[in-house]
């Protein structure tokens, strides 16, 4: 099949690739030069595990193509995968510019059959809305056909989620459409699932918000697990060997953060206020997430009421692991608070630190090293369970001007940290070396 993808972001850019991967020819379209000229070079303009290896292979094998220009993107493309960004808009409702326009773009330039397949996240209508822009302003004299196909990857196991995703998605008014998505999917080996348009744009969102209600339901347990002395670690490995419960998206910690669960949990809450439907459990579950995201200040500021002129270690900047996506990173709002109360902050992240220099403040300062960032602070504050985080040289507490280390991912086993000279605080679990703490004092 001929296949063009619109947006070259964490989603276009891993469907592209993987799509040429298992044998389709794909052209990939996005508006921002730098990205294009370097995908060109077989270089990814993100960071994900696996993919400039698999997108170098592919544009070697003559099945891989980019381009900023729609109408040649689009020429002989039997399908075209829309999959730009859909962000928050002020009020919490998803904007839509770009897929409203990447519509107009696709009735102006196509000039055969086409479907056209939505992967963006989009609310509830707004593949018909597309049918409706794109009939409205089709040039040519062409059937098109509109199939929604919601995208499920997580960001850092891109690759290895669309080969081994728990189902595709694909909602459609035509079964001929459907049937072709099908077809053109089946070498993934993953499940087919098929609906109706609405059910389908519907089913991404109820997915997200259900994960986040998750995350957040386990960060509620957690600040109880603190005030009753349990561990929130064994009470979710107990809850979820229940397979009803399951053990996935049980991890406490400082919230969610990343491009989807914070702004489509507001989509959702949006969506449903549309219809005069309050989804109170959404908004609780946003709530929570929000004073969970303070959770590590709030634990800083007691054992240090005043910032000023000490010397913060933040480690990791990331939103999550594998990924140097900064959106909606907790690290963004811990770092505006620590420069507001006069601390010196000294930030690591392995691979997001670039992303991070053009969104944090300019005094933040960066090291090479988890073990650079530690040394000589007053306090260390973890925020994303990196590898080179988790594996720190555990020597280097000692190296602290006060080993206060205040843990927003559980990196560390609690007896592992008895043994060391360092104060340990972490989410929803006992801390430990209060003793310490005395002595300090
Ligand atoms: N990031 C994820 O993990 C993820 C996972 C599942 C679904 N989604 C959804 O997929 C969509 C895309 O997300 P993303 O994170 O890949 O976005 P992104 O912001 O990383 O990338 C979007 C890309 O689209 C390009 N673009 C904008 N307008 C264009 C146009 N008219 N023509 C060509 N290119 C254009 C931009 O330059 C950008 O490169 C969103 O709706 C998101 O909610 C994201
Ligand atoms: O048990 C958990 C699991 C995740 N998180 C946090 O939740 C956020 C999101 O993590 P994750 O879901 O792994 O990453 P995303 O790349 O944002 O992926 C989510 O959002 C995508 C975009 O819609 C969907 O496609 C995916 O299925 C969905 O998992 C991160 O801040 C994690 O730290 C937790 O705090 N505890």
């Amino acid at each position: 099949m001929k296949i063009s993808v619109v947006g070259t972001g964490y989603v276009g850019l891993v469907t592209g690739v993987s799509l040429s991967e298992i044998g389709h020819t794909v052209t990939c379209i996005d508006i921002d030069e730098n990205k294009v000229n370097k995908m060109r070079q077989g270089k990814s303009p993100i960071y994900e595990p696996g993919l400039d290896e698999m997108m170098t292979k592919n544009i070697e094998s003559n099945r891989l193509f980019f381009t900023t220009d729609h109408k040649q993107g689009f020429e002989g493309a039997d399908v075209i995968y829309i999959a730009v960004g859909t962000p928050e808009k002020e009020d919490g409702s998803a904007n839509l510019a770009f897929v409203e326009q990447v519509a107009k773009d696709i009735a102006t330039n196509i000039k055969k059959d086409t479907i056209v397949v939505t992967k963006s996240t989009v609310p509830v209508g707004t593949n018909h809305k597309v049918k409706q822009i794109i009939h409205i302003n089709l040039v040519n004299d062409v059937k098109v056909d509109i199939v929604s196909n919601p995208e499920f990857l997580k960001e850092g196991s891109a690759i290895e989620d669309s080969f081994h995703g728990d189902r595709i998605v694909v909602g459609s008014e035509s079964a001929q459409a459907a049937d072709i998505i099908e077809e053109i999917n089946k070498p993934f080996g993953v499940t087919v699932y098929k609906t109706d348009i609405r059910s389908a744009e519907m089913i991404k969102y109820a997915s997200n918000a259900f994960l986040a209600t998750k995350i957040s339901f386990i960060n509620e347990i957690s600040n109880i697990c603190e005030r009753v002395d349990a561990n929130v670690e064994e009470v979710a490995e107990g809850m979820g060997m229940d397979k009803r419960i399951g053990s996935q998206f049980l991890k406490a910690g400082i919230g969610y953060g990343g491009s989807c669960f914070p702004k489509d949990t507001k989509a959702l809450i949006q969506i449903a206020g549309n219809v005069d439907y309050e989804f109170e459990l959404l908004k609780g579950v946003v709530n929570v997430n929000k004073k969970q995201q303070a959770l590590l200040l709030n634990k800083l500021n007691e054992r240090l009421p005043d910032l000023k002129g000490k010397r913060i270690a933040l480690l990791g900047l990331a939103f999550k692991p594998n990924t140097d996506d900064m959106r909606e990173a907790a690290s963004i709002v811990v770092t505006e608070n620590l420069i507001k109360a006069g601390a010196e902050i000294v930030a690591f992240d392995p691979i997001a630190t670039e992303n991070a220099k053009t969104l944090l403040s300019e005094k933040v300062n960066y090291a090479e090293s988890a073990e650079e960032a530690i040394k000589g602070s007053d306090a260390a504050l973890i925020l994303t369970e990196w590898d080179e985080i988790k594996n720190v040289n555990r020597e280097v507490f000692d190296t602290m001007n006060y080993p206060l280390v205040i843990d927003g991912r559980n990196c560390f086993k609690l007896e592992e940290m008895r043994e060391r000279r360092v104060e340990y605080h972490s989410v929803g679990r006992p801390s430990i070396n209060n003793d310490f703490k005395k002595i300090y004092a």
